[in-house]
């Protein structure tokens, strides 16, 4: 993999980035990274990031990087030719994609954007379309990323999109992997921060909107947030949209305005709303621990997927129904067939999704990744409806430095559904666990809602089991199959939320 400095001059140019072209010498770029400790030898750097400093891009030129590419220029730096562009993190990813050779365009790219529902539903189109490319399929997850069949190809996430160069070189070593389909997630911050900038879809999904992710690192407030999340359409071929979602009208008119009308397909629950949509589907039975659904086309042109009919899913909760059949109308646009679809999906697993373990003497506990107003409504609603005779009892805390907001959300949402709450740590970043427990029950019905708060998680879910009877359901939230927890900048080893419960009822039972 390599660049021509004369090539990011032209393509820099070409996007209107570049302002200014400090040439000392003429070389080949044989790697790039916008990290000083990563640089090899003719590296291009990119200077980018809140927390920059001069002395990055010294180490950088230490380590052998001969370009810079940054938003200021650095006139104590001689010796390194500069790339000064109007935006770094747009620059960094148009420069990205040429060094790695424009690796999306020998992968079918299937990319799904929402508050809610990505991950879930990007596991289950990764999970049919492995049955259909035999194990060609590559997934970028907030979880995980698969970018071959072998263990070493799949490793944890750290952010839901990556940045750029890491986004583009994931890719180039899927492609070389022999991967030739590719399942994205894609993040309201991958817009912000121009991380998939220049980057086309070959199908993009809208599933839902609810206010999250404003705060002071992310969304300055929800128009931001839709905006930002409303460019996956504009970046798709073909775009397949939720007409439950709210904002549907901004949502569709995003969608119609570089769209052509028979490349917009519109999915609805029965009941839900119903107008000119394709495909519309029902619950035909749901129980805890999994539903069987059907799919019905409405249009000629959904008609030609040929993907009516039944299909069931080992996943509890309605609003998985819709993640799978966004996934099943995915697949079917990626060409596979009804039977197969069907076969797959009924296999798939996402960790930490709606997770069971069933007690003898105690209550049947649920993991689950909820962790905002609107997952947890989703989620308590549900088990009211199917069991409105049990009590609910959740663990769940808020994290900290982020999404402040569902501190108020938790506290709506436990006095909506809950009966018991236990207020705990998730991930409190650089604030006081005890603080952000305050600020939940803050917001609690203490009329409706019994509240304790035990802050050492463990003990947490111990309390809540061990506490609980048969009949019981017990809601392990937010945290699904994290094994860690991020205390003041440091991901501390956590032995996850199943694995603690588990423990819990090995000796309780
Ligand atoms: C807000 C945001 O996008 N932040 C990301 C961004 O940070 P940044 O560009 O501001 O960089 P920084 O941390 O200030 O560091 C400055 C720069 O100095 C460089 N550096 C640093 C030290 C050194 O010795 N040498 C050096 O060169 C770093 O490589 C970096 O480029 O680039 C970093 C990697 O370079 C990311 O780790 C960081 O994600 C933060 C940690 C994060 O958690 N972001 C969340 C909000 C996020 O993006 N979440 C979404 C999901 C949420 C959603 O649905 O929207 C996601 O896609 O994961
Ligand atoms: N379609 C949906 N609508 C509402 N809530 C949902 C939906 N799908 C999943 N959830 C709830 O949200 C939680 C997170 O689901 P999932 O990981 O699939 O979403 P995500 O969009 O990837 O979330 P995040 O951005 O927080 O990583 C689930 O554990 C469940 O409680």
């Amino acid at each position: 993999m390599s660049l021509i400095l004369n090539g990011c001059i032209l393509l820099l140019k070409e996007h209107h980035l570049l302002t200014k072209a400090d040439i000392v010498f003429d070389n080949e770029i044989t790697a790039v990274t916008y990290d000083s400790r990563q640089v090899k030898k003719d590296g291009m750097f990119f200077c980018k990031g809140t927390h920059f400093e001069e002395k990055y891009l010294r180490e950088a030129q230490q380590n052998g990087a001969s370009t810079y590419v940054s938003e200021q220029e650095y006139p104590d730096i001689k010796g390194m030719n500069a790339l000064i562009v109007n935006d770094v993190q747009k620059a960094m990813a148009l420069l990205g994609a040429a060094f790695y050779d424009y690796p999306q365009n020998q992968l079918f790219i299937i990319a799904f954007t929402g508050t809610k529902g990505k991950t879930t539903s990007a596991y289950f189109t990764q999970g049919i379309l492995q049955a259909y490319t035999n194990k060609k399929t590559a997934l970028f997850s907030t979880i995980d990323r698969i970018l071959g069949t072998q263990p070493k190809q799949r490793f944890k996430s750290s952010l839901t999109t990556p940045e750029s160069l890491d986004l583009f070189k994931e890719m180039r070593q899927a492609v070389d992997n022999g991967m030739t389909h590719l399942v994205m997630e894609v993040s309201s911050q991958a817009y912000k921060r121009n991380r998939v900038y220049g980057l086309q879809y070959d199908i993009g999904f809208f599933l839902n909107i609810t206010p999250d992710h404003i705060g002071p690192n992310e969304h300055p407030d929800f128009a931001d947030y839709l905006h930002c999340k409303l460019q996956l359409l504009v970046n798709s071929n073909i775009c397949v949209l939720n007409s439950d979602s709210d904002h549907f009208l901004e949502i569709y008119q995003a969608a119609q305005a570089t769209t052509p009308a028979n490349k917009i397909y519109l999915f609805a629950r029965q009941g839900g709303n119903e107008s000119n949509a394709d495909f519309i589907y029902h619950s035909e039975e749901s129980t805890l621990v999994q539903s069987r659904l059907n799919l019905q086309s409405q249009t000629t042109k959904a008609q030609k997927l040929l993907l009516d009919g039944q299909y069931e899913i080992n996943l509890a909760g309605d609003f998985n129904e819709t993640n799978a059949i966004a996934a099943i109308i995915g697949a079917g646009l990626a060409g596979v067939p009804y039977q197969l679809a069907k076969t797959a999906i009924t296999d798939v697993h996402i960790p930490g999704r709606m997770e069971t373990i069933k007690t003898k003497k105690h209550g049947t506990v649920y993991i689950d990744y909820a962790h905002n107003y609107g997952s947890m409504k989703a989620l308590l609603s549900f088990l009211q409806r199917k069991e409105p005779q049990s009590k609910i009892i959740v663990v769940v805390g808020s994290t900290g430095n982020k999404g402040v907001s569902r501190r108020a959300g938790f506290g709506k949402a436990l006095s909506e559904y809950a009966d018991e709450a236990y207020l705990t740590t998730d991930d409190p970043g650089f604030e006081d666990p005890q603080k952000i427990a305050a600020e939940i029950d803050q917001h609690i019905d203490h009329e409706r809602v019994q509240v304790q708060i035990i802050l050492n998680r463990q003990k947490a879910i111990a309390t809540a089991i061990a506490k609980s009877n048969p009949g019981d359901l017990v809601v392990l939230a937010g945290k699904g199959e994290d094994a860690y927890q991020k205390v003041r900048g440091i991901d501390t080893p956590y032995p996850n939320d199943f694995n603690v419960a588990q423990q819990v009822i090995n000796e309780l039972e």
